[in-house]
């Protein structure tokens, strides 16, 4: 049996920015689960991850809101541990209808999950992740001022907070994480990337103020659960070069040292392509015979199937266009 880590972006769970109540959440999850469960019955074991930046910045904006010195305000790491809990709530009640729904006796369960990072990691010092909502410029200056936050503009959509976002360098739960799977449970885990922490002298773990790249995250999670394919789903069903110009071409079968090149060329927006291209590489590169897959919610079943998305592989594995990932 194939296991498959999936990977949800922001579509799977907000539709639009608007869109923040817990009840659109939980239908988008709902909608989300429907497309997973295609999945699921085709037979693959399925370990689910997800973003979590929105989410985990309106946590620390409400902390902030309502902080007393009887209600303090929650730090960063908790905050991420708090959306971890959040979004797999919705996720595993929405796994668990549309299971039941179909008669598959299985259920889910979200495993809250703590990433290592390394403290000297630079990114400490340059902070890049968008949380929370957007803003007009003027908006986030004022806050800059106000609060000494940092803003940046994201991708043309506005301005955002940013906050350091290291790589994950181990997954502290992972041995839990794959025997569940092992036994046939549906795993939710590694939410936003993973809680980030730093691993002190007597092996104890501390939360760090940051927020991991939850597609980064999902490629380490998809090595260390030893997984045969990392499917990362987003809103554009294939990786495209030269991306909103004329001459766009989408990318179907691409060995990693192809799409390396493109990287290397640019291709691929920082902050949202880049980081799934980077992650497929390094998960396709990590073992042979391993296969990351971009593509959108709504295909993430017919990538599996071959017929969908941009598949990417390692050099030399052999990987024909139309080659099924059966389970
Ligand atoms: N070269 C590219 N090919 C395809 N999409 C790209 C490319 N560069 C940037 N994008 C944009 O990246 C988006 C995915 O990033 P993002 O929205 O951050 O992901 P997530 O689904 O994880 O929230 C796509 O919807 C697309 O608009
Ligand atoms: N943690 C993270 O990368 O979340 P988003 O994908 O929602 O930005």
């Amino acid at each position: 049996m194939k296991k498959v880590v999936i990977a949800l972006g922001g579509n799977a769970l907000q539709k639009s920015k608007d869109q923040a109540t817990a009840q659109a959440q939980q239908r988008a999850c709902e909608q989300t689960a429907e497309q997973l469960l295609r999945i699921i019955k085709a037979g693959f074991n399925v370990v689910v991850t997800h973003g979590n930046g929105p989410q985990v910045g309106n946590i620390v904006l409400q902390q902030e809101a309502a902080a007393t010195d009887r209600t303090p305000a929650m730090p960063l790491d908790t905050c991420g541990a708090m959306s971890q809990g959040m979004i797999g709530y919705w996720l595993q009640q929405a796994i668990d209808k549309s299971l039941a729904d179909a008669g598959i006796p299985k259920r889910a369960a979200t495993v809250i999950t703590q990433t290592v990072v390394d403290p000297g990691d630079p990114a400490f010092r340059h902070p890049t992740k968008p949380i929370g909502p957007f803003y007009t410029e003027e908006e986030a200056r004022r806050i800059m001022r106000e609060k000494g936050y940092l803003f940046k503009e994201d991708a043309g959509r506005g301005w955002r907070r940013v906050v350091p976002s290291p790589r994950p360098v181990d997954i502290v739960e992972k041995d839990v994480i794959r025997e569940l799977v092992e036994n046939g449970h549906i795993v939710v885990c590694a939410g936003g990337g993973g809680i980030p922490v730093i691993r002190r002298e007597d092996g104890s773990f501390e939360g760090v103020e940051a927020v991991i790249d939850k597609d980064l995250g999902a490629a380490k999670l998809a090595e260390l659960v030893d997984a045969d394919i990392l499917l990362i789903l987003t809103a554009v069903e294939k990786v495209a070069i030269h991306f909103r110009q004329p001459n766009q071409s989408e990318l179907e079968e691409v060995t990693t040292d192809q799409l390396r090149r493109y990287m290397q060329e640019g291709h691929f927006a920082p902050g949202s392509m880049l980081p799934k291209v980077e992650a497929t590489l390094q998960f396709a590169d990590s073992r042979p015979g391993r296969t990351a897959v971009i593509t959108s919610l709504e295909k993430g079943f017919d990538a599996l199937l071959g017929k969908a998305g941009t598949r990417i592989s390692a050099r030399g594995s052999g990987v024909r266009k139309e080659m099924p990932l059966t389970s």
